[in-house]
């Protein structure tokens, strides 16, 4: 059959290709519905990934936060119309030690590989999550953000020292809010704190314990561990306050992503016997979990939809544009691209 990729190829630019595809037993068809921006797309779209990394990955097709309906599955193992989330990263080889998303030889696609931007996707059959058929689908649009958060605390919890009393989470934008929410529910018993810089952004931690700016954190003021959930520039800064502000032997994880290399304080690192555990991207086993918590916790999901910020739907490559434009200029939540193209 032929699908229509709708790929990037400049800055900016979204350009449709066509690409024949022949349909194999390997591969379901899944049709997708919902498709949700990522700070890491509009890296790309915007050309300040760099210029490396821009002529070396492109041309292809952003996201991978998607879901969508199986359209077709040659065995019959997946009905039709099945809900299901798809997971981005595809690996190639299996590692007894090394979890398939830091396995250098697995594709993540909108990184150098084609992402969900496409009338049908083809995917591995362990690449699909089915979804409870009464999933609000413009949350479950970015679940795979809320696995980077599984993936994260699942690490922090096999990496830290036992001490669990209270936790602080660096970043009041969507990652943050995530990671927050899912302490809460993992950890019910622990304290946790949000720092962040915006009064209206911290208004929609309604379930964390404490709020603080980070300009105004009391000197003595200290948390067991912390989530670094700022990227960019703040990365820096977030660090450094983390260090001055936890414990020692505290567990420091690493999520938000810079273009640039940020400076850390080893000195401090070191006095305090710091682990600093980075995370990046999830596997198809922090798919299951994550929609495993869903169930468990129908809260989750209904806490989630405050991070629903804008849907735009999408019947052009006119509206893949507006829906990248309108996300750049969004002051909360996600961005979500009701895929009817
Ligand atoms: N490791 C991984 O696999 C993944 C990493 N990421 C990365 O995580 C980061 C966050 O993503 P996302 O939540 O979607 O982005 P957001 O922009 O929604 O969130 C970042 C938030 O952090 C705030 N912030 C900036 N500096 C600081 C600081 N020093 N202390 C506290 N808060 C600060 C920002 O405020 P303001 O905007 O006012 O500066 C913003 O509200 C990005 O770098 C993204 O690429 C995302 C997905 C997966
Ligand atoms: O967003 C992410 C995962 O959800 C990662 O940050 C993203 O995949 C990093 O990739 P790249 O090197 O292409 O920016
Ligand atoms: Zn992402």
């Amino acid at each position: 059959m032929i699908n229509q990729i709708y790929r990037l190829v400049s800055a900016r630019q979204i350009e449709v290709t066509y690409k024949d595809r022949a349909i194999s037993s390997d591969h379901v068809v899944v049709r997708p519905t919902h498709l949700s921006i990522c700070a890491a797309d509009q890296r790309y779209y915007t050309g300040t990934r760099g210029e490396e990394a821009m002529k070396k990955k492109l041309p292809m097709a952003l996201i991978h936060e998607g879901v969508g309906e199986v359209a077709y599955d040659p065995t019959g193992e997946y009905a039709v119309g099945t809900k299901v989330v798809m997971v981005p990263n595809t690996p190639t080889e299996e590692d007894p030690y090394v979890a398939e998303n830091y396995l250098r030889s697995s594709k993540f696609r909108s990184s150098g590989y084609d992402g969900f931007m496409q009338d049908y996707v083809f995917l591995n059959r362990d690449r699909l999550v089915v979804l409870p058929e009464d999933m609000n689908m413009e949350v479950a649009a970015f679940t795979e953000l809320v696995t980077i958060a599984t993936h994260s605390i699942a690490r922090f919890e096999r990496k830290a020292i036992k001490r669990r009393g209270t936790f602080g989470v660096w970043g009041d934008g969507n990652l943050g809010f995530i990671t927050c929410l899912l302490l809460k529910y993992m950890y019910p018993d622990c304290k946790v704190t949000i720092f962040g810089k915006t009064q209206y952004k911290l208004d929609h931690f309604s379930f964390v314990d404490e709020k603080i700016f980070i300009n105004e954190i009391p000197e003595d003021y200290m948390v067991d561990h912390a989530f670094e959930c700022a990227g960019g520039k703040g990365s820096q800064y977030a660090i450094d306050q983390m260090i001055d502000h936890v414990h020692p032997e505290a567990t420091l994880c690493l999520l938000g992503v810079s273009e640039y290399p940020v400076e850390i304080n080893t000195r401090m690192v070191l006095e305090k016997g710091l682990t600093l555990v980075g995370s990046s991207r999830s596997g198809a086993v922090d798919f299951q979990k994550t929609v495993d918590l869903y169930k468990a916790h129908p809260e989750i999901p209904e806490y989630l939809s405050t991070l629903v910020g804008y849907t735009q739907e999408v019947t052009s490559v006119k509206d893949i544009i507006t829906a990248f434009e309108s996300d750049l200029s969004s002051s909360w939540g996600k961005s979500v691209m009701l895929w009817k193209i």
